[in-house]
Order: C-alpha cells, then sequence, then structure tokens
C-alpha cells in the first residue's frame, strides 16, 4: 500500500543534505515518509553515498548548487511540496570570514523563501541552532531552560549573529502569500550540540587523544553542564515537523523548537568521552594545573595567531576565546513543545544512541585525521 504510485506524491527538497545533518535527514525521510515521490538533494558538494539511493522506490535527485545563488535555489525549489533547510555554514574557529558565513546563513536563507514565495512551495523547516539563545557574551547560564524561557540573546560572534537573523527572516516569513495564493507555513528548529555518526569534532578529538598517547586533558570543570542530542533523533524532529506543518499550520507555524531527547547532561568533554572512552581514551584531570586564565590567555593567543597568520596560512584550532567561552558555560535545555505540538517522542534511546556512536567512533579508527 504505502509503495504504491497513489500514495507516494510529495516532492521534498533538503538542502545541505550531504552534510553531516542532511545526510541524516536524507536517510530518515526515505525511511519514514511514505508518502515521498521524489526527493531532492541539494548540497555545494555532493557525497558518492547519494549513488546507492538512487536504487529504490524514490526518486533521489542529487543538485549541486550553492544556496547563495538564488536563481540555484528557486530552480531546485520548484514543485517542492516541502523543503528542509540545514545548509549553512557552521564555523566557530575563524576558517571562513564573517562576510562568508553571513552569505550562506543569511542570504542563503532569504533565497530559499524567496524562492518558496515564487514558485508556491508552502511548507519550510529551518535548522536554526541553541546558539540563537546562546550562551550570551556574559556567560550567563541558561539552566533547564525551554522556549519560553527569559535569556539576554545578545552576541559578536559571526556564527550565532548569521543564525538568529536567518531565524528571524525565517518566523517573519510564516504566512506570507506564496505563488497560487496560499500562505507559506514556516518553523525553526534548535538544536543543541549534535553527535553522532559523521560528527567531525568528535573525530578531531579522537584523532587529538591517539596523538596525544590516548589522553585528553579537562580543561572545563564537570559542573557545566550542556546538552547534547543524537543525530538521529534531530532528523526525525525534522521529518515529523515536516509532516505536521500542513494539519497543525495554525498552531505550528512562525514557531521555534529546541531538538532535545533523552541524552544525558554533561560538561562537553565528560559527555564526549561517553564515547571515547569505550574506544580507549582517558580524559586526565589537568584542571589544577590549567587554570581558567591560562587557558584564556591560550584561546586568546590563538586568536592573535590565526590573525598574524592569516596572509600565509589558515590557523585554526579548537580553542579561541569563543569556544572557550561556550564550551565554559552550562547551557541546558528542558521542554517537551515539540511534544505536545507535534508528538515528538525521540526514535532512538540514548543507549541506542550511544552504542550507534561508539561503533561509527571505532569505525573512525585507523582512518587519516
Ligand atoms: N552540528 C551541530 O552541532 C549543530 C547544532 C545546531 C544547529 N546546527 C545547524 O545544522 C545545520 C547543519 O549543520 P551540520 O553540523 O550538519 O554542518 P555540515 O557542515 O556538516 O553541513 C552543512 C552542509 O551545508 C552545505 N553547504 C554549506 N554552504 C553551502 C552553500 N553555499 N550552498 C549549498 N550548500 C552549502 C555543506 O556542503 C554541508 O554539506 C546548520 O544549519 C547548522 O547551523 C548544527
Ligand atoms: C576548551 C576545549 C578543551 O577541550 C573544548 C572546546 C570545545 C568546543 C570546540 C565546543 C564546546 C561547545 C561546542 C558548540 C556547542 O556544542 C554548540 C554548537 C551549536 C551549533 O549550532 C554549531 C556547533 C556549536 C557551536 C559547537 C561547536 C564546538 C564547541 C564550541
Amino acid at each position: 500500500m504505502a509503495d504504491s504510485a497513489e500514495t507516494r506524491k510529495l516532492v521534498y527538497l533538503v538542502t545541505g543534505g550531504c552534510g553531516f545533518l542532511g545526510e541524516h535527514v536524507v536517510r530518515m525521510l526515505l525511511q519514514r515518509e511514505p508518502r515521498l515521490y521524489e526527493l531532492r538533494v541539494f548540497d555545494l558538494h555532493l557525497g558518492p553515498w547519494l549513488e546507492e539511493l538512487k536504487t529504490g522506490p524514490v526518486q533521489v535527485t542529487a543538485i549541486q548548487g550553492d544556496v547563495t545563488q538564488a536563481h540555484e535555489v528557486a530552480a531546485a525549489v520548484a514543485g517542492a511540496h516541502v523543503v528542509i533547510h540545514t545548509a549553512g555554514l557552521v564555523d566557530v574557529f575563524g576558517r571562513a570570514s564573517p562576510e562568508t558565513i553571513y552569505e550562506v546563513n543569511v542570504q542563503g536563507t532569504k533565497n530559499v523563501i524567496e524562492a518558496c514565495v515564487q514558485t508556491g512551495t508552502r511548507f519550510l523547516v529551518y535548522t536554526s541552532s541553541m546558539e540563537v539563545v546562546g550562551p550570551n557574551i556574559k556567560g550567563h547560564p541558561f539552566y533547564r531552560g525551554n522556549e519560553d524561557t527569559p535569556y539576554e540573546a545578545i552576541h559578536r560572534h559571526p556564527y550565532p549573529c548569521s543564525k538568529a537573523q536567518a531565524e528571524r527572516l525565517v518566523l517573519e516569513a510564516n504566512g506570507r502569500k506564496v505563488h497560487g495564493g496560499l500562505s507559506l507555513v514556516t518553523c525553526a528548529l534548535r538544536p543543541t550540540g549534535i553527535y553522532g555518526e559523521g560528527h567531525q569534532i568528535m573525530r578531531d578529538f579522537y584523532h587529538q587523544g591517539l596523538r596525544l598517547g590516548g589522553r585528553l586533558f579537562r580543561a572545563i570543570p564537570a559542573s557545566v553542564e550542556h546538552s547534547r542530542v543524537y543525530v538521529g533523533n534531530v532528523a526525525w524532529m525534522h521529518v515529523l515537523v515536516a509532516q505536521e506543518l500542513e494539519q497543525r499550520a495554525a498552531l505550528m507555524g512562525g514557531q521555534v523548537y529546541f531538538c532535545y531527547d533523552e541524552s544525558p547532561y554533561k560538561s562537553y568533554e565528560d559527555f564526549n568521552m561517553e564515547f571515547l572512552g569505550p574506544c580507549g581514551l582517558r580524559l586526565v584531570d589537568t584542571r589544577l594545573l590549567v587554570p581558567y586564565w591560562l587557558l584564556m590567555l591560550l584561546a586568546t593567543l590563538n586568536a592573535l595567531l590565526q590573525w598574524l597568520l592569516r596572509p600565509l596560512l589558515l590557523y585554526a584550532p579548537l580553542l579561541n576565546p569563543y569556544t572557550l567561552a561556550v564550551a565554559n558555560t552550562t547551557f541546558t535545555v528542558s521542554t517537551n513543545k515539540a511534544q505536545r505540538h507535534f508528538g515528538y517522542k525521540p526514535l532512538f534511546s540514548w543507549e541506542d544512541s550511544r552504542t550507534r556512536t561508539i561503533r561509527w567512533v571505532q569505525a573512525v579508527e585507523g582512518s587519516a585525521p
């Protein structure tokens, strides 16, 4: 029944569909959206794994394109029922210029919205970020907060600023008339730090640990808690929102939802050790030797070196004043808004998420850094 031609009618577009989250969204749609007829995967860099998806019942269309190019976006959006916009430049390490980050994250999102309006696409799901809220530049803790918790969301760094601007544009576009006269329905999902198969920063920490003889050094007190969320659950929440947006447009349109699951609250480093520990790494407590002021000094030195070396080479280490501030500020969410509004429940338990991630890190072992 689910595979008959009559039930397969929907065309979905996933921007950034070859990224860490995007790939999981693409695979989840193929597994969990029986009404799918065509799945368009739009990305600057297409992954070779897309080929294996082309043999199934759903037409998978790979589109190499750039969200900053309005005409490329409009061509990809034309005829799609739903757009899931995950494409973005995730850079808190100073790899890209602020201008490029704005161009991709803000102008790219404007292009997606305008393409929906011009071509008559009615449903837009945007991948925002917890960083739209915080941690703020004052390092205020956000403890077990929800979507309505008051918090001074002030940023300077281009990444959170660009995500906040883009999210605002998406929410303001809710209710705009699209080609054909119907209304656009939008909503934004705010994942906390995502982990799981394909997580580049986890891979970097793992290789760093191997280089340091199987050790990582604790820099952040264990009492600083972060919320983290498994990539499969983030993908599932995107799919569910996309499915429910039409029926529940009045309730969900223009709303934001944190992405959450049952992953435990822990410090960034302790949480990573849930996976890196079983893969043979140890977290060594050097906090008494390396006090916070010294870390801040190192982070500032890194930023200075990055600036000095920029004309010659790209120096972009994990530690800089911004990443240190984020890692050192408690940011935890506790909410059931997604459950109340569209029946979200995590698809993967914490045990499943942990096992899958550990297996992936073990498979990364031996692969080049
Ligand atoms: N990784 C996290 O912890 C996290 C947390 C919260 C929110 N997010 C958001 O989730 C989304 C996906 O992040 P990710 O971690 O999968 O990052 P990623 O870098 O793995 O994926 C982003 C994808 O977007 C593509 N892309 C970048 N610029 C593009 C352009 N100009 N045109 C077309 N495609 C382009 C990239 O090629 C990549 O495949 C981003 O919007 C990010 O802000 C990520
Ligand atoms: C002080 C270092 C010693 O071990 C640890 C540095 C860790 C940082 C590199 C990461 C700490 C928190 C991370 C961010 C957070 O998980 C949420 C994010 C939101 C998302 O939209 C993009 C990624 C990120 C900014 C993520 C990036 C890496 C950290 C700053």
